[in-house]
């Protein structure tokens, strides 16, 4: 039976290698093996991976694709993507070549404000705690002049901050709820420290406060962080075209712009089928939002939580047929930041930024939002003509030839054979099978 370890954290990688080997993997050589394969010969590079988590063994690589012809607002983007799933960057590389042709994407930031608060717990008048933030308020703003003072002078810091009595949601519960612009940071350490100074500076003053005293009943900090659901930093992209213009291989425009608002409209009403279209679009979303260095769980909690906002789980995504003009488009929360954080770090990340042309944080909100839209718009376009396996087999079929560890001559002769015949695994299985028995 495996014991506990204690100190692990201290113990070098060789040691947490040698231990992890000994508890769970039965001194397998081969099981370690794969660790070191995947170590980077450049010491320095190893290290700065090293660093950027805890106990750290080995690398995991994910593939960093890209998506050509993205034209967004009239500017001409190759998206970088990372992922692992077969079949995304080419339905993204596939719509955003389909939309270059139509006038290309148009996509605007609406608002970049970020917030956080610090959650109360307080038991006294109501009345006792609104007039105390009134005459605190000004020290509080006060107490962080020092560590906004760059946030500032780059246009950005603490916009304002409001006590919220939140009593009908948790007896005794209020918020100081706290507005920040963060510019190109996605701002999560920026806003924190300013949050834990807001707090400190709340809980003193609370202290020394004469009705607080009298009543011997104090506003208690209970926690302050940022929030993840950030409805007030949103971006919206579209595209739209004549419906005589969408005609598909064996369907006109005017069906096929109707069976996709259909469909659209489906995930619209009914939450089961929303989870599955909404993480179509974060297909998209995440694969840039990965290359590009920034906190996909931090973009997924608040997306989904955007999704949600009206009381039931619906699309991201909207679609209509106007006079004769199909017009889709999205709308969702994303928090990103172009310095901070991995940006400057990992060389890949800097890499991505750079095929972007060094993009904005605002820029880079625009990007994501597309990369969302188009991967929608490919599986929508694929689910409502061929069906989503036809594409999707075909680019799986690698991942299955793999996993069969066929020759190059295998490989060959399963991808011709394929291009007239349905993929499914066990359709590869069976022909790879007559191959090796012929
Ligand atoms: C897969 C395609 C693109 C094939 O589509 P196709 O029409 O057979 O492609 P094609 O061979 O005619 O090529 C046309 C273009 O597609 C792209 N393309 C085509 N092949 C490649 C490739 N190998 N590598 C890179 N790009 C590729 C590329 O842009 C290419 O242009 P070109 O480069 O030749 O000028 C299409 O069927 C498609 O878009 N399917 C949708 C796939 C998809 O959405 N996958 C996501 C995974 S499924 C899922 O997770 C989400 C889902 C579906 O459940 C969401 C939901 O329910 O809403
Ligand atoms: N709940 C969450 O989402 C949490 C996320 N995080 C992590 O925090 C990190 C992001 O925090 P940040 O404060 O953005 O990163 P950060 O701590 O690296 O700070 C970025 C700093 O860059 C500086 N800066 C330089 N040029 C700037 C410009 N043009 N605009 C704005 N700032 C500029 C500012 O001083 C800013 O504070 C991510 O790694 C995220 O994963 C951390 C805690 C919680």
């Amino acid at each position: 039976m495996v014991k506990p370890v204690s100190g692990f954290s201290k113990k070098t990688k060789a040691e947490k290698i040698e231990w992890l080997s000994e508890a769970y993997l039965d001194n397998d050589p081969s099981a370690t093996l794969v660790l070191k394969k995947y170590w980077n010969s450049d010491t320095a590079l190893q290290k700065l991976h090293d660093d950027f988590i805890e106990n750290t063994l080995s690398n995991y690589y994910l593939p960093f694709g890209i998506a050509p012809n993205f034209l967004i607002n009239d500017r001409l983007y190759a998206l970088p993507m990372v992922l692992e799933e077969s079949s995304v960057v080419a339905a993204a590389s596939n719509a955003a070549k389909f939309w270059l042709s139509r006038g290309g994407f148009k996509a605007e930031v609406i608002a970049t404000h970020k917030n956080g608060q610090v959650h109360l717990n307080y038991k006294g008048a109501v009345k006792d705690l609104t007039s105390f933030f009134a005459e605190v308020k000004p020290k509080l703003i006060e107490s962080i002049s020092e560590i906004q003072r760059n946030m500032v002078k780059r246009g950005g810091g603490l916009i304002d901050i409001t006590l919220v009595n939140a009593t009908e949601k948790l007896e005794h519960y209020f918020q100081l709820h706290c507005t920040f612009e963060t510019k190109d940071a996605m701002g999560a350490n920026f806003i924190n420290t300013c949050l834990e100074q807001i707090a400190h500076t709340f809980k003193t003053e609370a202290a020394g406060h004469d009705t607080f005293k009298a009543e011997n009943t104090f506003p208690e900090v209970v926690l302050s962080i940022l929030s993840n659901y950030t409805p007030e930093c949103l971006v919206k992209a579209e595209v739209s075209c004549k419906v005589s213009e969408l005609k598909q291989k064996q369907i006109d425009g005017k069906t096929f712009a109707e069976k996709f608002v259909r469909a659209i409209d489906i995930a619209k009403a009914e939450p089961r089928r929303a989870v599955t279209h909404n993480k179509g679009i974060m297909n998209g979303v995440d694969a840039v939002i990965l290359a590009t260095g920034n906190d996909f769980r931090a973009v997924e909690a608040g997306v989904h939580a955007y999704a949600s906002k009206d009381g039931q789980y619906t699309s991201l995504t909207s679609a209509t047929i106007e006079h004769d003009t199909f017009k889709f488009s999205i709308e969702i929360p994303l928090a990103l930041g172009t310095v901070g954080g991995l940006t400057s770090l990992h060389p890949l990340v800097a890499f991505a930024l750079q095929v972007l042309q060094k993009p904005s944080a605002k820029e880079l909100m625009e990007i994501c939002a597309v990369a969302g839209l188009a991967q929608n718009f490919a599986a929508v376009r694929s689910l409502v003509t061929t069906g989503i396996q036809e594409g999707h087999m075909k680019m799986h079929l690698m991942n299955i030839l793999n996993q069969l560890q066929t020759t190059s001559e295998e490989k060959e002769q399963t991808v011709n054979h394929f291009k007239t015949h349905a993929v499914s695994h066990s359709a590869v299985v069976e022909f790879v099978n007559t191959l090796r028995t012929q």
